[in-house]
């Protein structure tokens, strides 16, 4: 299991050892004692969340509100996406910049994604099956959302008219945003 510090601080890049054989593959998923030492936090999840997604569905950009925050350890076990987490920490260096990653059930690469954060993705296959763990609980009065087309968040997601929720469809501009964080 190598873990790798993402591009803005707090973010990690997590890739398991595969033990694959002649009836097909085997991996710890997740391992507590060595999440902690190589991220140096005790984080515990209390929620695990799974979602199957066609090709070109976005899900995203979502956080709740403290003190119902959560980080969130996302990966696909099968199909792609691109994974974005956006920084919305209001005194962070890097205030509304973003990294983007594939996920695929491929390159079973994971992304942990703490508190203070807005996460989404767009799938890049059919039958996207996204699993992730939460250190918080869904607290739905706590939600918050960020527009993903927002000029200002200038995420490159492609030439997409995506599938999207209700909720997605009437998301905050980043402009007139007060961060909670
Ligand atoms: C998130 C969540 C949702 N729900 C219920 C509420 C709705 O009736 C239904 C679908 O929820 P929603 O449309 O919010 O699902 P997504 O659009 O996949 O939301 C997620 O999308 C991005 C990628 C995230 O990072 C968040 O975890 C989460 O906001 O599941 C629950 O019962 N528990 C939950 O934890």
């Amino acid at each position: 299991m190598k873990f790798t510090k993402g591009e803005i601080e707090g973010l990690w890049v997590i890739e398991p050892k595969v033990f694959g054989d002649h009836r097909g593959y085997f991996m710890e998923s997740f391992q507590r004692d060595r999440f902690t030492a190589e991220t140096g936090q005790d984080i515990q999840f209390v929620q695990d969340n799974e979602s199957l997604s066609s090709k070109g569905v976005l899900r995203g950009m979502h956080f709740q509100k403290p003190p119902h925050a959560q980080g969130k350890l996302v990966r696909v076990i099968s199909g792609a996406v691109l994974d974005v987490a956006v920084d919305i920490r209001k005194d962070s260096p890097t205030y509304g910049k973003h990294q983007s990653i594939l996920l695929s059930g491929e390159n079973k690469t994971q992304f942990y994604i703490p508190p203070g954060f807005a996460h989404g993705f767009l799938t890049l296959e059919d039958n996207t099956l996204f699993s992730y763990k939460c250190t918080n609980f869904y607290h739905p009065e706590s939600e918050g959302s960020l527009a993903w087309f927002d000029k200002d968040l200038a995420i490159e997601w492609g030439d997409i008219a995506p599938v999207i929720s209700e909720k997605d469809r009437d998301a905050d501009a980043f402009a007139s945003f007060v961060s909670p964080f």
